[in-house]
């Protein structure tokens, strides 16, 4: 048997439908942890070892070497920039990066957009040639129109409900978002079996999901 590989999943709303990839790729990966709060998880019949890490963190265990690979949002990859590999679209938790405001919104003098995303944020609009300020938040991103903080958000949209709710319109997608499959690099070449051997079975159960 292979080194255990070391595996930084995200805590949170991506975790079930993570494991239950796994399953469906054929590894035995126990059900009984999904509402725990134990923050390292044996998995030995799958030959890993699950570090429970809040979603944003995941790029920065698995560049550090801590993870040997890690499951995270493409939004997370694009926003944090680490120097780690991109192995697989996992088809999973599947939305979308958008450019979100208040109907009839007009351009102001001074414009001002908040997000949890501010390298992506800036990047767009720097490409969009708009010059904006960029005021970063960590949740709850649709209040900042409403209550005047800012006059656009940038934030993900999966169903639309937060947007219908709060009456706000969706005005430009920047980019699909799905999670992805990521390796350290050193770990890609040293447990290159055991990394290749999960991505063909979990390739192998991606499309067996109809791509999500
Ligand atoms: N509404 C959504 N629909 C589908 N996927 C989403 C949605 N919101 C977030 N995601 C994906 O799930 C990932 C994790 O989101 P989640 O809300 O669990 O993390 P978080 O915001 O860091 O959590 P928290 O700060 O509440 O601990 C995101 O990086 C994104 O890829
Ligand atoms: O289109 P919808 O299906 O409504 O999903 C989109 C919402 O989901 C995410 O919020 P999350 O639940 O992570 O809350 P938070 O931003 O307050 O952390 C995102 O930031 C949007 O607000």
């Amino acid at each position: 048997m292979g080194a255990v590989l070391k595996v930084a999943m995200p805590k949170g709303r991506i975790y079930k439908q993570a494991s239950k990839l796994f399953r469906e790729a054929g590894l035995t990966i126990p059900e009984d942890f999904e509402d725990s709060r134990k923050l390292i998880i044996p998995v030995p019949e799958a030959g890993m070892e699950f570090i429970m890490a809040k979603p944003v963190d995941v790029p920065t265990y698995v560049e550090y070497g801590v993870a040997d690979i890690g499951v995270v949002g493409k939004d997370v990859l694009m926003e944090e920039n680490k120097d780690v590999y991109e192995l697989l679209d996992l088809g999973i938790a599947k939305c979308r990066m958008s450019v979100i405001g208040l109907p009839g919104w007009k351009p102001d003098i001074h414009p001002r957009v908040a997000t949890k995303y501010p390298n992506v944020a800036s990047k767009y609009f720097r490409e969009q040639g708009q010059q904006v300020e960029v005021i970063k938040l960590n949740g709850s991103i649709e209040l900042a129109p409403l209550i005047g903080l800012a006059d656009r958000i940038v934030d993900m949209v999966e169903t639309g409900q937060t947007l219908r709710e709060n009456g706000l319109v969706e005005m430009e997608s920047i980019f699909e978002i799905t999670s992805r499959l990521i390796a350290n690099r050193v770990s890609y070449r040293l447990k290159n079996a055991a990394i290749q051997a999960l991505c063909d079975r979990l390739g192998m159960a991606v499309p067996a999901r109809g791509g999500r």
